[in-house]
């Protein structure tokens, strides 16, 4: 027997039989993203032994050991078992949920490339691993919430307390064997020789602040009165509106190089089933969906029937699901942490790729050198295209370039693969002088010695150039970076170089605020420019391939295009069409970073506020010091207690610092985690004294390193760039010809001649 139920929109017809619709309607009454079903009736059914445990937990405190206390070693196995049943279980009614029909098959590319179909296997397992670490820490908290204590005595005893699971769980605690090498590992791992697990791919995000989950675990935030928090959409219509203020100091390329080291640094992944990617809205956005057939993970973000631009498109729901999380590395009970897919070092690896089998497979495997594509007409290379073009880009046809790179999010715009394509041929040319240098090396040596010196090119442009630029010069001291002196003593290896989660799903994507809402370009005369819409190219990066000229046309643009001031204004490029490919409508960035806030339980704007050496606020108007008033005005108009402001929001209203484009608080957290990843970095590029230490002729070479010389050796046809290369043109800072190595230092590489032929 069947039912059908018509999902409008795309012709979707949903074939769901009644007996599947008994199943989701049972299920899900139990299952929400937070765990929030585990209501006594069904523990019986799922874990016996768990639902009979009617002992008394008196006073858990009182207990050292798991087994001379209430959390006995049979309570702890019991709810390791019961806690894999239920992510099992949930895992399968996912993927019925894809097979009956809920699928993202009637979006347009640019939607759907945006949602992960699956999730390669390791991240798959820790997931899981993680889903089942948290179902038991949630049984283990209402065990004891059944004996009269409050859901926070057991978090707060677990914080004294680590308790590790051992037998009957998937979660392996990580161990890893290193070997002394020269160079820096591909995933990440012993850069720490001592914690060799810090800071590599499939690592946890980091925390400065106990995370805000409405549970203590994993369930979604909610205000302090127990209501929901304002709505995300909301928030973004009412409080980042579009009203572009160009910026009269930075231009595109600094937005762009931004972007870069953020992918460098951090990539999360969202929730995938086995079957497909998960949608959480009716047909194309039409409704959110009946939380019965919603996926555990969906965390979609509802749009208002009155909404500005929405109302005209008939859409009421933008489709969102929870970021991966993973185990603690000891497999320890406790709160949900999100899993960072790439290395936390800033190590290049959007370029070289986070795992082997990536990193083999970009490689050319002859003089060190990086796979690349050539072109009629044009001298330097390109990316090399990806196998399966239309399962990742969104193309007319399938002569337009999809490239290849080592991270996944190349093709998003046109000016990330610019950049990227910049430092391939950087990894290329870099590669072929060492060639020419040192004819007997073999391609691993070539390959290695290349990528160590374009990691130390992306460091010190980020550390001398970028980083004071944007956040002010008085925090080279935060940076421990001294500009006069070479080498530096900072390492320290108790500093773990992990990404704050405050960072990546707060502080820093602030920045998408300066994101313009067009592509410049500009042609070799100089004689006109040529404006492109960003939504019109988002995962099409065929704008640098129009003809021979267009990807110096492209540079030559985005380094004299300025782009948006830092402040709560933002282009409806990113906030109403983000990846809309064809359809007049598209994703809301800034909505869905409030979101992300929520799902990553991102601690409160008043929690950091407190880390960071502010008072912490009782009224709205504690926030005037930061604040101006208008916008304490809307903040109260939106949330109902000052302790319930999303991080991102709180931080975006602040008024910037002197010489920083960020407020206090976000000024704080960026400082923390560029300290963090700078004295956390074993193979950080000036370290003195290591058996990998540039030498100092070397060093000197490498501090030549800049935006604008990067540009100048990477493009077939782009003879003049300001030397200050990520601020645009004027009088103080005019452009100079490339071939002017006092105005734009020349990196030269002759130092790197092996002095003997041993020197292997
Ligand atoms: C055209 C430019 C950009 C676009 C289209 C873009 C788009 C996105 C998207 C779609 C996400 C994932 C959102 C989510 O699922 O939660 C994201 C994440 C993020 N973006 Fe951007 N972004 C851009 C530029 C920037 C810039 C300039 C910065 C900072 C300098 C930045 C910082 C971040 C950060 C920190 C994250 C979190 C990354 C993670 O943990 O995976 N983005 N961005
Ligand atoms: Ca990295």
């Amino acid at each position: 027997m069947g039912m059908y139920i018509f999902i409008c929109g795309k012709n979707t017809i949903l074939r769901i039989t009644l007996l599947l619709l008994f199943l989701l309607v049972f299920v899900s009454g139990c299952y929400n993203s937070g765990l929030d079903f585990l209501t006594e009736d069904i523990l019986p059914a799922l874990c016996p032994l768990l639902a009979e445990t009617t002992s008394i937990i008196k006073d858990i405190f009182k207990s050292n050991t798991i087994e001379d206390g209430p959390i006995t070693s049979d309570l702890l196995s019991e709810c390791v078992r019961c806690g894999r049943e239920i992510s099992r279980q949930k895992t399968k009614r996912g993927n019925q949920l894809v097979n009956s029909g809920i699928t993202l098959d009637v979006y347009p590319p640019g939607l759907m490339h945006f949602f992960p179909p699956s999730l390669p296997t390791d991240v798959k397992k820790a997931s899981a691993a993680s889903q089942e670490i948290l179902a038991a820490t949630k049984l283990m908290q209402m065990r004891i919430a059944s004996s009269g204590a409050t859901p926070n005595t057991f978090l707060s005893f677990l914080e004294h307390q680590v308790i590790r699971i051992q037998d009957g769980s998937s979660c392996k605690p990580v161990h890893i064997t290193c070997h002394n090498s020269k160079y820096r590992s591909i995933d990440g791992t012993c850069n720490n020789q001592r914690r060799p697990a810090w800071g590599r791919s499939g690592a946890p995000f980091t925390r400065i602040a106990t995370p805000r989950y409405a549970d203590g675990i994993y369930t979604m935030p909610v205000a302090k009165s127990g209501r929901p928090l304002p709505n995300p959409r909301v928030l973004s219509t009412q409080m980042f509106s579009d009203q572009q203020i160009a910026s009269r100091v930075f231009n595109y390329m600094n937005m762009q190089w931004g972007q870069f080291i953020t992918h460098d640094l951090m990539l999360q992944v969202m929730e995938a089933t086995d079957e497909g990617g998960i949608q959480c809205c009716l047909g194309e956005g039409v409704e959110v969906l009946h939380s019965e057939w919603q996926n555990d993970n969906c965390i979609p973000i509802s749009v208002p029937e009155d909404d500005p631009f929405h109302r005209y498109h008939g859409i009421k729901c933008l489709n969102l699901v929870r970021s991966v999380t993973t185990p603690r590395d000891d497999c320890s009970l406790g709160y949900a942490e999100q899993m960072n897919t790439v290395t936390s070092y800033l190590d290049g690896s959007p370029i070289y790729g986070s795992d082997k089998k990536l990193a083999s497979r970009l490689r050319s495997k002859s003089g060190g050198r990086l796979r690349q594509e050539t072109r009629e007409n044009c001298k330097r290379g390109f990316l090399p295209s990806v196998d399966n073009k239309s399962a990742v880009c969104d193309l007319r046809n399938t002569t337009e370039p999809c490239y290849l790179a080592g991270d996944v999010r190349i093709n998003q715009t046109p000016t990330l693969a610019l950049l990227q394509t910049l430092l391939l041929r950087e990894h290329n040319r870099v590669a072929d002088i060492l060639a020419s240098l040192n004819p007997l090396w073999p391609d691993e040596k070539i390959y290695q010695e290349a990528r160590k010196i374009v990691i130390a090119e992306i460091q010190h442009i980020t550390y001398q150039e970028w980083l004071p630029l944007n956040f002010g010069e008085s925090y080279y001291r935060y940076y421990r970076i001294s500009p006069s002196t070479l080498y530096s003593h900072d390492y320290n290896e108790d500093v773990n170089a992990g990404v704050i989660n405050g960072f990546g799903a707060g502080a820093f994507r602030f920045l998408h605020s300066v994101i313009p809402d067009s592509i410049m370009t500009c042609p070799w005369s100089y004689h006109a420019a040529y404006l492109y819409k960003l939504s019109d190219h988002y995962f099409n990066p065929s704008l640098l391939e129009y003809s021979s000229e267009s990807f110096d046309d492209v540079v030559r643009g985005i380094i004299a295009q300025p782009c948006n001031e830092a402040d709560p204004f933002c282009t409806e490029e990113i906030t109403n069409h983000l990846f809309k490919s064809r359809n007049h409508w598209g994703l809301d960035l800034i909505a869905m970073d409030i979101q992300r806030g929520r799902d990553h339980g991102i601690a409160s704007y008043n929690d950091y506020r407190e880390i960071c050496g502010l008072t912490k606020a009782t009224t709205f108007q504690d926030f005037s010091g930061e604040i101006s008033q208008d916008r304490i005005n809307a903040l109260a108009q939106m949330y109902e207690s000052v302790d319930d402001v999303d991080l991102f929001v709180g931080g975006a209203m602040e008024r910037s610092v002197h010489g920083s484009m960020l407020g206090h608080t976000f000024q704080c957290i960026v400082a923390e985690q560029f300290y963090r990843t700078r004295i956390g970095d074993r193979f950080f590029y000036d370290n003195a004294e290591m058996p990998h230490s540039f030498t100092s002729e070397q060093l000197q070479q490498i501090k030549k390193a800049s935006m604008a010389r990067l540009i100048c050796d990477n493009t077939d046809r782009v003879y003049y760039v300001q030397r200050r290369a990520f601020e645009v043109e004027n009088s103080f800072n005019p452009k100079y010809s490339c071939d002017d190595y006092n105005a734009i230092p020349y990196v030269d590489l002759t130092t790197w001649r092996a002095p003997t032929l041993f020197d292997l």
